[in-house]
């Protein structure tokens, strides 16, 4: 072992994953950082065989991490927790292969009610309706900064600032819809094209593509409180934009064909619609994670 490492063993540990990870933590305080800033902070710790970050894009992470006012970790001591430079690369790299879900366990179990936290009236009606007799869903409409990035990234991160928000445990979710000719794109920034577009003018945007196909998907992330890494549940339908038919109630529903039946989804009955839709598929996740860790 290195003499100036100091090892330490960390349990990130489910009811039926248990895994325990080997950190390699430096003694030498890091280049770039003032004595000062360090004394009542540890080192961060290092995922052992990761490409290791050098000093100095630790330090800037940190100044980040410290100026930015919408960080939920702002001014807490992070010595505990890995870097999310560190946490990103563990989840995208070989390590994924050895965790079923992404759940790097809450300590505590969940509550017996569970608060949802969104804006969205048509969002909260579904999800009620999925979750009815599984768990109480209460909700809270916090205004929350959207940021830019992959849909578990934005899913994540509104995670944090709600849980930041409230003080207190919350499951937030984030809706993406992905045009196959854009690769991708709006995905999470769909809502920005639906609010200047609108449900009779959206399916214009593949106007000059012959590919039509999409894909709806749903993250929701549960978050256990301020500081803690949030757990991701994701549900993916496969279809293609069309010309609105049916209600235009809810946000791109109207635009969105199911492959299954070769309705839109705003035809289908909302039970229906909730069976194969992204939303749905999420929640089926979410309430087999909710079975083994309900506080009952
Ligand atoms: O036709 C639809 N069928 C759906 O099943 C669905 N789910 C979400 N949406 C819309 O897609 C955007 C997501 O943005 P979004 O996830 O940030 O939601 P939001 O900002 O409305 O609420 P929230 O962030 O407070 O939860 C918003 O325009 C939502 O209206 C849907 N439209
Ligand atoms: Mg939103």
């Amino acid at each position: 072992m290195d003499p100036n490492q100091n090892q330490q063993t960390f349990n990130l540990n489910s009811n039926s994953n248990p895994h325990q990870y080997v950190f390699n933590t430096p003694r030498a305080p890091y280049q770039g950082q003032p004595e000062s800033s360090l004394q009542q902070q540890q080192p961060l710790p290092q995922f052992e065989s990761f490409p290791q970050p050098q000093p100095s894009t630790q330090s800037s992470l940190h100044q980040t991490l410290q100026s930015n006012p919408h960080d939920p970790y702002k001014n807490k001591t992070i010595h505990n927790l890995p870097s999310r430079d560190h946490v990103r690369s563990f989840f995208s790299g070989n390590f994924i292969q050895n965790i079923k879900h992404l759940d790097m366990a809450p300590t505590s179990a969940v509550p017996s009610q569970l608060n949802f936290i969104t804006g969205n009236k048509n969002k909260l009606a579904e999800v009620q309706a999925i979750l009815e007799g599984v768990i109480e869903l209460r909700n809270q409409n916090v205004d929350l900064v959207e940021i830019q990035g992959t849909v578990e990234e934005v899913t994540r991160d509104k995670a944090r600032r709600a849980a930041e928000a409230i003080q207190g445990p919350v499951l937030v979710e984030d809706t993406c819809l992905c045009f196959k000719a854009m690769n991708d794109l709006p995905g999470p920034y769909i809502k920005w094209f639906m609010l200047a577009l609108g449900p009779l003018e959206l399916h214009h945007m593949l106007d000059g593509f012959d590919d039509k196909s999409a894909q709806a998907v749903c993250t929701f992330a549960y978050c256990e409180g301020p500081g803690h890494e949030p757990v991701l549940f994701q549900g993916r339908t496969d279809g293609k934009l069309v010309a609105s038919r049916g209600p235009t109630v809810f946000g791109w529903d109207s635009c969105f064909e199911y492959g299954g039946t070769g309705q839109t989804y705003a035809e289908m009955e909302k039970s229906e619609k909730n069976k194969i839709s992204h939303r749905g598929k999420a929640l089926d996740k979410l309430k087999g994670w909710l079975a083994r860790r309900v506080d009952v």
